[in-house]
């Protein structure tokens, strides 16, 4: 045994104490390298599994050195060190997962709770209807359809399909994939589904909306407005084709514009693609209706977001025009939390700093909000993956689907639908020059060989030997840097085989983005450590149009492709393994599992665990027979992962949804808007202050307006929490007409009014508010009505104040201040009323659909439906009456209601009313786990401070906003 000490094997004893159950856990399995040497020190091995377990390849490196020492007491005094840090580390992960338990309990208790209740509200009749409900449908599905299956749009159906991603570099031809962590797999998907829906009957044109990015060293066709995409070759039908039918690239500028930004810090500038997103759409929708539809405009059938962060745009957008919403998560932030909490090497708050995944998780809970669709790559995904989501459960999601279908009330509650639908692969370009048995059909002369081939030969000794490949972002959870290990340290595997590592394109390691540098670091470290020269290839450039060559390289050496990553949400990489005829190895958490069952090409192996990776492979690669089996079984059932399947399954289901389209236009009611002619509007949205200051800042703002010689060209538009009956008499009372505004944002953005006056003076009208039903058309989806109210008034009753024995209720329904899409209630002490969060994450346990924010001062509790807001609202004005929003500016207040933070965003804007006239915020507003900046990018240019509220003041602002005079 090293050292022969016993105080090694008492710090041994304390890391098992310490509960290092990961270690423990493999314990009866000892390393390879212990073996081959055969002799077996148990001291030994469990340090090895620490280090191994905590992926500290320095450690590691530490640990062989010290073992190396000559001299026996420099040699005790290293590992001593060593044995410290090790037992730090398990300490420290002890830590995590106490306080991970805890979390998970407190959250389980939280949550399971309400979740039960609502169940048991659901009990009656809940189990007719269900029982092999989804008997012969492939794509399970699970939530409510709120139209049973009737079908909207028919075949004949000219559809027009907006898909949105927002990350990554996005283009037709030669996508960059593995450029950076940004362009993976999603890149891929997107692309390739926009093309193939497009080839689809019915389906007239396509949008795939992404960042246009002008920043130097990218492509300058990445900052191209428009890309035509060229459709697949499954197209087999006549369709009358239009000037803008087809599929297309639609890049809207949005943040720093220069800059390529990551996708962890696209977060505060989502509101500003929004903006631009909807003038396209409704442009487009314009330009198509005239094209194919008598001048009608044809809205998108669906608004499709890509991941959290399109996911939270396509809300947006859908909520804006009021037409569906489908989301796609591919990958979901819950279980990426878990995944690196598990892992134990960083705490929540620096997995939260790096990727900024609170941020991430409630962008997928609003899309859970308002999709009508979610499309999930397998089942694993909806009953482990989303199932965490406060938003959704499988088992509630059944009980309302069952009820919907039965006709039966839902009380409110509402449920996205979850539809299996994998991705698929493009049949295209396929070459096989192989035979079922991979034996070459007529060898092309070397000559032909792809350049790429040789690109990669050049690094093998014996280039014959079979090759192992991964093709794979440079992203750590990949864990590329096992796959090497387990490569490294098995003998007989290095004997066998040559390994291959695509990891995207560099140019030089210092230039890439850190996570990537530092992927690319460690596999160079370990490719040295190991003396790995002539058996591993790791090439700095490849073509995207060159990775079916790469394949087809590795299927001619008999090779195996392997993606061992710590957790695959779907692994776009093995099915075009399977496609190529090329046998896998994959990580058996998550996606892959499904995969196998259908493509039954290969083995599933544990990521963490590097021996089984290299067992797997060795395997595959020595036993011919599975080998054939795989690969044959690969290309036999790969049909199944097709695009034309995928589109067919995918419009079948958007074909049952309700109908839904926006109403700009069709009133009846005729309202005499003076607001559709002004060029500037000002809305007065500030919160905080006395009804006195209110009433100064709007007189200040009507003044400076005035002396510019804007008025005319400038509109009024109070926007507020207050009831319009409320601002009529606060506006009275000061003596001011209503009709010095255009519009009025009421109720926190659930109604709209304009006012208009009969009478000739101002002494004898009259002043009456129309009410825009348009807007209420727009807002009332999944609005939970009498249903929510009751819930509400049930939930008021609960949340008292204690005094000793006594218990008082704090929040009353309040009738008077409530209107059809709000739910008004009156706190009678905001310091007992539970954070804003809770309340939304009890609405979501509850499948509640809906918006709760506190305002006046946290004495009104406001609930309204989930599209509506004031900077909802301010967007449908912007389209309904043709406003430029870089013209439009927004006066606040420095704290305000709990929708505030959403009004700063977009490309109209900001002055921020600085001064003590503002009263401090109440901590139950804060709806938000995560800061500021993810939401709002406060350096903007567009958002500015002023300090006070005076006429001057503003006319400072509007100068430096450059808003001047004519
Ligand atoms: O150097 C590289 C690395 C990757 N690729 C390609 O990029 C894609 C990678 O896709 P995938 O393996 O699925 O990985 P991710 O980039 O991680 O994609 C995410 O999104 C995919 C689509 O939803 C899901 O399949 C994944 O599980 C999810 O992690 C594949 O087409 C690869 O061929 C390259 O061309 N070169
Ligand atoms: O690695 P993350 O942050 O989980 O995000 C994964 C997402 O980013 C991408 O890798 C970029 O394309 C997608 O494939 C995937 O959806």
């Amino acid at each position: 045994m090293y050292g022969n000490d016993n105080w090694i094997n008492s710090y041994l004893d304390a890391i098992l104490d310490a509960g290092k159950g990961a270690a423990a856990a493999g314990g009866d399995r000892p390393s390879l390298l212990l073996r081959e040497r055969g002799h077996f020190s148990p001291a030994r091995y469990f340090v090895e599994e620490v280090i191994t377990g905590y992926d500290e390849t320095d450690l590691y490196k530490t640990w062989l050195r010290a073992n190396a020492m000559r001299s026996p007491q420099e040699r005790n005094t290293r590992l001593e060190n060593m044995t410290w840090r090790i037992w730090n580390l398990a300490r420290k992960k002890k830590e995590f997962e106490k306080e991970e338990a805890n979390r998970l309990l407190k959250r389980h208790l939280e949550t399971e709770k309400p979740r039960l209740d609502v169940t048991a509200d659901m009990s009656e009749d809940l189990f007719e209807g269900e029982k092999g409900e989804d008997a012969g449908d492939p794509s399970v599905a699970y939530g409510d359809s709120t139209t049973g299956n009737t079908s909207r749009i028919s075949s004949v159906d000219k559809l027009y399909i907006v898909l949105i991603s927002l990350h990554g570099l996005i283009r037709g031809e030669n996508m960059e994939l593995g450029r950076d962590s940004d362009t993976g797999g999603q890149v891929k998907y997107v692309v390739e589904l926009a093309k193939a829906l497009s080839s689809c009957p019915g389906v007239y044109r396509v949008d795939l909306l992404t960042r246009e990015i002008l920043a130097p060293n990218f492509d300058r066709g990445y900052g191209e407005p428009t890309e035509a995409l060229i459709s697949t070759s499954f197209k087999n039908f006549k369709q009358e084709r239009g000037e803008n039918s087809g599929a297309y690239i639609i890049r809207i500028p949005f943040g720093p514009k220069d800059k390529y930004l990551a996708k962890e810090h696209l977060w505060p500038f989502i509101q500003e693609f929004v903006d631009g997103a909807l003038s396209h759409i409704v442009h487009m929708s314009r330009a198509i209706g005239e094209e194919i539809s008598c001048g009608q405009p044809v809205w998108p059938a669906v608004i499709h977001g890509h991941y959290a962060s399109a996911g939270v745009a396509a809300a947006l957008l859908s909520g804006a025009l009021n037409v569906p919403m489908v989301f796609t998560g591919h990958f979901l932030g819950k279980d990426k939390l878990e995944e690196l909490l598990k892992r134990g090497r960083q705490t929540r708050e620096q997995i939260n700093m790096t990727y900024k995944i609170m941020r991430r998780i409630e962008a997928e809970e609003l899309a859970l909000d308002a999709s009508e669709i979610v499309i999930a790559s397998t089942r694993q995904e909806i009953e482990e993956q989303w199932n965490l989501y406060d938003g959704f459960e499988v088992i509630l999601a059944r009980k309302l689907r069952a009820r919907v279908k039965r006709g039966a009330n839902c009380y409110g509650r509402y449920m996205p639908r979850m539809v299996i639908i994998p991705p698929g692969v493009e049949f295209g370009h396929i070459i096989h020059d192989f035979d079922m048995d991979g034996e070459e059909d007529g060898p092309s002369p070397a000559s032909e060989d792809p350049p790429i081939w040789s690109e990669i030969m050049r690094f093998f000794t014996n280039p014959r030997k079979p090759m192992i490949l991964a093709v794979a972002r440079p992203y750590p959870e990949k864990n590329i840097t096992t796959l090497v290990k387990a490569f490294g340290e098995c003998r007989p595997l290095r004997e066998l085989a040559n390994l291959t590592l695509i990891m995207g394109n560099r140019e030089a390691i210092s230039k890439m983005h850190n996570m990537s540098a530092a992927v690319l670091t460690s596999v160079l470290t370990l490719i040295d450590e190991y003396d790995l020269y002539g058996q591993v290839a790791y090439p700095k450039h490849h073509k995207h149009s060159e990775v079916p060559d790469i394949y087809r390289l590795a299927v001619r050496t008999k090779g195996a492709f392997v993606n061992v990553p710590y957790f695959e949400q779907f692994g776009v990489t093995l099915i075009e393994a399977a496609m190529h005829g090329l046998p896998v190895i994959a990580t058996k958490n998550g996606a892959p599992v499904e995969i196998n069952q259908v493509l039954d090409n290969g083995l599933l192996v544990d990521p963490h665990d590097q021996h089984a990776i290299a067992d797997a492979l060795y395997k595959l690669l020595s036993e011919k027979q599975l080998w054939s089996r795989c690969r044959e079984n690969g290309l036999k059932n790969i049909h199944q992962f097709s695009w034309p399947e995928h589109c067919k399954n995918y419009l079948s289901r958007i074909s049952t949804l309700g109908p839904r389209y926006p109403a700009f236009t069709s009133n009846k009611e005729q309202i005499r808007a003076p607001i559709k002619g002004r060029k500037h509007i000002t809305v007065i949205a500030v919160d905080s202050v006395s009804k006195e200051d209110l009433i100064h800042i709007i007189r200040n703002s009507i003044e400076v307006i005035r002396t510019e010689n804007l008025l005319g060209l400038t509109g009024f538009v109070l926007s507020t929490s207050m009831t319009i009956a409320e601002i009529h008499s606060l506006l009275i009372s000061a003596g001011m007409l209503p009709t010095e505004f255009d519009a009025f944002i009421c109720n926190s953005g659930s109604d709209l009014y304009y006012p208009s006056r009969s009478g000739d003076t101002p002494s004898n009208s009259r002043v009456t508010f129309a009410l825009d039903r348009n807007y209420q058309s727009h807002i009332e989806y999944h609005w939970g009505g009498e249903g929510l109210r009751k819930y509400l008034v049930k939930w008021a009753s609960s949340v008292v104040e204690r005094r000793g024995r006594i218990e008082k209720q704090v929040i009353f329904e309040d009738s008077e201040h409530s209107s059809t899409y709000c739910l008004s209630f009156k706190v009678v002490n905001p310091n007992h009323l539970p954070p804003l969060k809770e309340l939304q994450k009890l609405m979501r346990v509850q499948s509640l659909r809906c918006h709760p924010l506190y305002n006046h001062g946290a004495t009104r509790l406001s609930v309204i439906p989930i599209h509506a807001s004031r900077s909802k609202a301010l967007r449908y004005l912007s389209v309904r009456w043709g406003i430029e929003l870089p013209n439009v500016v927004v006066l606040v207040g420095e704290t305000g209601d709990s929708d505030y933070e959403e009004l700063f965003g977009g490309l109209h804007k900001t002055v921020i009313l600085k001064g003590e006239f503002n009263t401090p915020a109440n901590r139950i507003h804060t709806v938000r786990r995560y800061p500021l900046q993810d939401v709002v990018a406060l350096d903007s240019s567009n958002i500015i401070g002023i300090d006070g509220c005076s006429a001057d003041d503003m006319r400072s602002a509007l100068k430096q906003l450059g808003i001047t005079t004519q």
